[in-house]
């Protein structure tokens, strides 16, 4: 039997500057809207951080530089996919922000994000970015969220 399993690869990035302040993204995303962090889907062939240093800049114009894993979330698709978010942070960036038409973007205060309309279950993704000991996301068959 073929151990291969269909997979949807994506990414997402905290950017924070020297004022502890983090970037998000208003989503107007249909399927999963309100404020998360910029990213997307890992195209075919390419690297997982050359795939979040793409994301970044199309969606909010940043070259970020040496993006750090610090976390995964995963959970089964209704087609059975497995869907996988690999999570960055990083502070380091040049270039001219700008929104685009997945969102637009601003500098808020960390601590101020549960504040915001955010995104489902980013709350959680946000605790385990920001954590220095879970590096996981993980919903299970019953769609209970297991931070890990
Ligand atoms: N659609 C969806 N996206 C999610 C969920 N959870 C989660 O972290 N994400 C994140 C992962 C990625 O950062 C981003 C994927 O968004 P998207 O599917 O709109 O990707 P995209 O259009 O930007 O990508 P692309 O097609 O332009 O390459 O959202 C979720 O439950 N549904």
């Amino acid at each position: 039997m073929s151990k291969a399993e269909k997979t949807i690869i994506t990414n997402m990035c905290m950017i924070e500057n020297d004022k502890g302040q983090i970037l998000i993204q208003d989503r107007v995303s249909s399927n999963w809207p309100g404020v998360t962090f910029p990213g997307g889907k890992v195209e075919k062939n390419e690297s997982f951080v050359d795939s979040v240093i793409r994301e970044v800049f199309e969606e909010i114009g940043l070259v970020i530089k040496n993006p750090q894993i610090c976390g995964t979330k995963q959970f089964q698709t209704e087609d059975d996919e497995r869907y996988i978010v690999l999570m960055y942070k990083t502070n380091q960036y040049s270039g001219n922000l700008r929104s685009s038409d997945e969102g637009e973007v601003f500098w808020i205060d960390k601590y101020e994000l549960g504040t915001y309309n955010l995104a489902n279950d980013f709350n959680e993704m946000f605790r385990v970015m920001d954590s220095d000991t879970l590096s996981e996301f993980y919903y299970d068959e019953s769609w209970n969220v297991q931070l890990k």
